[in-house]
């Protein structure tokens, strides 16, 4: 023991250490990248960018495995297919691979990361993490949750008006889930801008996923950064305007309404999810950093504009896609469809429309939402990035490496789940069956660990209650004699998958009550 810790022994142990090290970081960088397509000198796989897609990935993991290399440009993209190498990417060494990859227009548009969505982990997420999770999505935020009530109500009602006529289910979903975030986040029950502001989201939209040379070889940028960065400038400058209005007012009413809680009428003044973030506000000219002097945390203006688009963003289409995809599938299945109305008119009774404490008795019905969300994960590629060179499976994983974890193949894969390419329900009646609470990797729609979706609870409330009401409250038909097995299910790729043809049916109204 001595002699270790003489000083004369440590200097002959220097350079074995040394050695040692040398040995450890030279064999690890030559470790091989996974496997891949072959590429060209320069610009790697850019030949095939346009397999960058949910299904493109999945047919090239049949051939690479389930965790392959492709080298886009200057960009090392990994693709995980399998629920063993999403483990290990989302669980064991999922500090390393909790970063978000951000395009050009990405991060120009939150603001240079200013949300919590494209944020890198690290102080600044973790604290959004924390004001979206406890003051927005939070479940005693009565607030979010009777805005979901409130507007299905009102699709409800709409239907009735166009009973034994042809209803578009997927716009009046997309109509549904818009209302549903807009109110919830500016309070606005008119839905006035709405329109502005939606236009504003679409624009954003496309450029989030427009191709832009520069995101895989920056030294390229010039060849369309004119017309591509003015495009960028009018959008934010288009939301700037919108949501620097609204914060505004905001302003106005907080300093009105400073010392009550309830109006002139003694009802509680409703809190929307601008006034939530209002309350960490600080003008920017006063504090620099993230927290104040008490060691509060503070939110700027871009902070508070970046957060809403996430919600936006986030709650919109990921629900919407899901309630017409569930839809679309019962539509195909008629049995599945008749046992979920027998199931609500056994649990609820067609003397009365579904409550939420009903739900939790709706047992197929919540396998019914499972079963969608395995088949048509809204978000089907998780996009993430790792923060330093790791391994898996004795593979070299760089530093900055963009990870898309392929949710959709992963609930597809024949090893992990039987028949997986039948809609079937009833799987998830069974003991054991999965869940998506993120600890079975071979169910992974709102993703598993630190990055894993924070609106879960009120995503599957929307999903559940509005699926539950329009099958209470109508049968439905196809329009025109069309045949189940006509339906078509293919879907589109963009930040989520919806159904590329609106699925379109025809309601009757089956409740023995008034709506
Ligand atoms: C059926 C509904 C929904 C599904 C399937 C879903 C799915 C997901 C998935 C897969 C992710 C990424 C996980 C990862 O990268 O590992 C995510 C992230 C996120 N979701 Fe959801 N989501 C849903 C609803 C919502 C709702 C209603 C909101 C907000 C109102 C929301 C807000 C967010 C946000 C802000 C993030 C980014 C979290 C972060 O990066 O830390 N989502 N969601």
């Amino acid at each position: 023991m001595d002699s270790l810790q003489s000083p004369s022994m440590l200097l002959y142990l220097l350079p074995l250490l040394v050695a040692f090290m040398i040995f450890l970081l030279h064999s690890r960088r030559k470790l091989p990248y996974p496997p891949g397509p072959r590429g060209y000198p320069i610009i790697g796989n850019m030949g095939i960018v346009d397999q960058l897609t949910h299904r493109g990935l999945a047919n090239l993991a049949k051939k690479y495995g389930g965790l392959f290399h492709l080298q886009m440009g200057r960009l090392h993209v990994m693709a995980v297919s399998t629920p063993e190498v999403a483990q290990e990417v989302l669980q064991a060494q999922d500090i390393v691979f909790s970063n978000r990859p951000a395009n050009v227009a990405i991060t120009y548009l939150s603001y240079n990361r200013a949300d919590m969505a494209f944020a890198n982990y690290g102080p600044l997420w973790r604290q959004m993490r924390k004001i979206c999770v406890m003051k927005l999505f939070s479940r005693k935020r009565a607030e979010s949750w009777a805005s979901v009530r409130e507007e299905v109500d009102s699709i409800i009602r709409s239907v009735m008006e166009k009973t034994a006529s042809q209803v578009d289910i997927g716009e009046l979903l997309f109509a549904l889930t818009r209302n549903i975030t807009y109110r919830a986040a500016f309070g606005s029950f008119s839905h006035e801008g709405q329109d502005e502001f939606m236009k504003i989201l679409q624009e954003f939209s496309k450029l989030f996923g427009a191709f832009n040379i520069a995101d895989f070889f920056p030294w390229l940028g010039w060849i369309h950064a004119q017309d591509f960065n003015k495009r960028l400038v009018r959008a934010r400058q288009s939301l700037d305007r919108f949501i620097d209005t609204i914060i505004d007012e905001h302003m106005e009413k907080k300093q009105r309404d400073k010392h009550d809680s309830k109006d002139e009428n003694g009802v509680e003044i409703e809190k929307d999810m601008v006034d939530e973030l209002m309350a960490f506000y600080r003008q920017e000219d006063q504090e620099n950093g993230l927290y104040d002097s008490q060691s509060t945390i503070k939110l700027t203006r871009d902070n508070i504009k970046a957060i809403i688009m996430d919600v936006m963003f986030g709650g919109t289409e990921t629900v919407a896609s899901a309630i017409e995809w569930a839809m679309a599938e019962l539509m195909k299945s008629p049995e599945d469809l008749e046992k979920v109305q027998e199931e609500l008119e056994e649990v609820v009774g067609l003397n009365r429309v579904v409550h939420e404490s009903d739900l939790e008795n709706l047992t197929f019905l919540k396998c019914v939402s499972k079963e969608t969300l395995r088949l048509h994960p809204p978000i089907p590629l998780l996009l993430h990035e790792t923060a330093e060179d790791s391994v898996i499976s004795g593979y070299r994983i760089p530093a900055k490496s963009r990870v898309m974890i392929n949710a959709w193949a992963i609930g597809r894969d024949p090893n992990a789940w039987h028949e997986p390419e039948r809609f079937n329900p009833s799987r998830f009646l069974k003991d054991g069956a999965p869940d998506f609470k993120g600890s079975n990797f071979e169910f992974i729609p709102f993703g598993s660990g630190r990055r894993s979706c924070p609106g879960m609870q009120l995503g599957l409330y929307a999903f559940e209650m509005s699926l539950a009401h329009l099958l209470h409250c109508f049968k439905w038909e196809l329009p025109n004699g069309m045949k189940a097995s006509e339906l078509d299910m293919s879907d589109v790729f963009g930040l989520t998958a919806p159904k590329a043809d609106r699925l379109v049916a025809v309601p009757t109204y089956r409740l023995n009550c008034a709506f």
